[in-house]
């Protein structure tokens, strides 16, 4: 990485800063997440940074989707840690949001089965996601979504010193079974996208009003999710949401089955008259 020259911030997160980056050999751009190690001297933190760079160059080689955002490889000066991606330039579906309002239900059609796609490549490799939500599902300039930020997002939040590491507005988006100390698993992933599609409808996930151990209570014990959609919702939009927000991990859709879910089926012949 030595010809990389950084540009201007495209973005930060609860625990890092993300760059444009080009390659000065070549002209081509691409993301670089950098965050700040934190106690690099100590045990835990050097174990740390080793099993990122493990996972990155795993992720690197034999991750590689349509849908999901590429990393390209990792390097540390003992202060900054970096992470080299591919750049999408529309930014976030979050950032689209705060700039646009909420989206179309066309718009969340097209997004939502782009997500699926890549939760189902990332599932059968036996990869859960954990972090499905608008600001992880980023955008290109012609309407194509991929998900960013899977797996070594966790790793970061342990090796980073910023004062923001506790994960403001990812609350929102956690399964009931997560917060129940139950863990992650595939499923989990899925009633994030509930969270996200609800949010792509509405600008919010649900709960959004509450704070955040507020949330969490209603999460955990509530039967519904905290959230209303627009009137012009479809009946199909509902069930879909419903559907990702079954409490039983058995009777939850898998991203296979729910890409054959009429919200996402009907896109075609409903809206471009085929
Ligand atoms: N590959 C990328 N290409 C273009 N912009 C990006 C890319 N990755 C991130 N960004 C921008 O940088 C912002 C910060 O990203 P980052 O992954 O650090 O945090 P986040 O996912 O928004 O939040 P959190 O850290 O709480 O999960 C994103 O919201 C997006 O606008």
């Amino acid at each position: 990485m030595k010809s990389w020259k950084r540009g201007r911030l495209l973005g930060s997160g609860s625990f890092g800063q993300v760059f444009l980056c080009c390659d000065m050999e070549t002209g081509k751009e691409y993301a670089m997440k950098q965050v700040h190690i934190f106690s690099k001297n100590s045990q835990h933190c050097s174990r740390v940074l080793s099993a990122l760079r493990e996972e990155i160059n795993i992720l690197k080689e034999g991750v590689k989707h349509p849908h999901i955002v590429q990393y390209f490889g990792c390097q540390d000066d003992g202060v900054v840690f970096s992470i080299l991606m591919e750049y999408m330039p529309g930014g976030s579906v979050k950032d689209q949001i705060k700039q646009y309002g909420p989206l179309t239900e066309r718009n969340t059609i097209s997004y939502t089965k782009q997500v699926l796609l890549g939760l189902e490549y990332l599932h059968k490799k036996s990869i859960v996601h954990r972090d499905v939500k608008g600001a992880n599902i980023l955008r290109d300039n012609e309407g194509n979504v991929k998900l960013s930020d899977f797996g070594a997002s966790k790793r970061l939040q342990t090796i980073s010193n910023s004062i923001m590491q506790t994960q403001t507005g990812t609350i929102y988006y956690m399964s009931p079974e997560l917060l129940d100390g139950n863990g992650y698993g595939r499923k989990t992933d899925i009633w994030s996208l509930g969270c996200s599609v609800v949010e792509m409808l509405t600008g919010h996930p649900p709960w959004h009003q509450l704070e955040n151990f507020a949330a969490i209570f209603k999460i955990v014990t509530s039967d519904e999710p905290g959230y209303s959609l627009p009137d012009s919702v479809s009946k199909q939009a509902r069930d879909f949401v419903s559907e990702c927000f079954t409490r039983s991990l058995e009777r939850r859709p898998t991203s296979s089955q729910l890409l054959y879910h009429s919200f996402v089926t009907r896109a075609q012949f409903e809206f471009d008259g085929t």
